[in-house]
């Protein structure tokens, strides 16, 4: 257990992700974790459950809270740091987990605080997240140990440059979506060719999980385990051949390039 206060402002989908773990993980206890979040019966929900503090302004945020995670919409960013830039001084240490939005517009907005920027992913929900982060100028070691320390209750973490976090945001950050979305497409062909759709949900996220532990604890090259798959003349072979002719791994890489591209967008204000 440690003894700073965490405050978070945005108690969605990443923020609620971030204080259970931390929580879960005996990190920091839950009063000792803030919240600010505009939806009233949301925040009453997190509070009620969770048993952290409810502040209804980010001034009295930064004033007990000298770590404050940043959970909000990148849109919704600007404001905040606004509101938050004369609060601040040189002994906090704001976390954002902002998409595309850089480090160095947030040094400007807050010429006092030390910054650092993160990239986690949903799966932090059940401790299965990855997230990657950078320092930002003013940030120090002992910064990153906190991040470190933060973000590993709710998975795996990596220290990157921030010129690869656009490239980290469309991997990992909307990772998960894509494999929703092949899992989705996975269920709804097995009910086509039969199956009920209870049985194909259970068969194409078991095989997903189980292949993906397989490449992660054998050390093996994708390629590797396909191959094993993949009998002379059998059913893989044949459907691996309708992948290829559709320009499946073509457009696996398009997405992700066009994710990467709108975090640059987002981090130059285009909306
Ligand atoms: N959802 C994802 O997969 C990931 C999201 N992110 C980033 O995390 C951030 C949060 O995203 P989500 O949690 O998905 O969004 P979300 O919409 O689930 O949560 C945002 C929360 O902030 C609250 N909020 C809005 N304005 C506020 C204000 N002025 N003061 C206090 N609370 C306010 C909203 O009521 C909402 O509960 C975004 O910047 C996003 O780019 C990063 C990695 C993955
Ligand atoms: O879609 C988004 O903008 C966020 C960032 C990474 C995942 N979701």
């Amino acid at each position: 257990m440690v003894m700073f206060k965490l405050g978070v402002i945005g108690g969605g989908a990443m923020g609620a992700a971030l204080i259970g773990g931390v929580i879960r993980n005996g990190l920091i206890s839950a009063d000792k974790i803030g919240l600010v979040e505009v939806d009233q019966p949301r925040g009453q929900a997190l509070q009620s459950n969770l048993g952290i503090q409810l502040f209804s302004s980010v001034a009295s945020m930064a004033a007990e809270c000298q770590t404050i995670i940043l959970a909000i919409k990148p849109i919704q960013l600007f404001a905040i740091l606004t509101e938050l830039g004369t609060q601040l001084c040189e002994k906090h240490l704001v976390i954002s987990i902002a998409a595309g939005v850089p480090l160095a517009a947030m040094e400007n907005s807050l010429p006092q605080a030390r910054i650092v920027r993160v990239m986690p992913n949903t799966p932090a929900r059940i401790g299965k997240g990855v997230s990657a982060y950078c320092l930002g100028q003013r940030a120090s070691g002992t910064d990153a140990e906190k991040v470190e320390a933060i973000f590993g209750c709710v998975g795996k973490v990596l220290r990157v440059s921030e010129d690869k976090l656009d490239a980290v945001t469309a991997v990992s950050g909307s990772g998960p979506a894509y494999v929703y979305y092949f899992i989705d497409a996975l269920i709804n062909a097995g009910v086509y060719l039969g199956l009920p759709r209870k049985d194909a949900a259970v068969l194409a996220t078991e095989t997903v999980l189980g292949a993906a532990e397989l490449l992660k604890n054998s050390g093996e090259h994708p390629r590797q385990l396909m191959n094993e798959v993949t009998s002379p003349g059998g059913t893989t072979a044949a459907a691996l051949f309708e992948f290829e002719k559709a320009g499946f791994a073509g457009l696996v890489m398009q997405a992700a390039i066009a994710a990467a591209e709108r975090s640059r967008e987002i981090g130059k204000g285009i909306r």
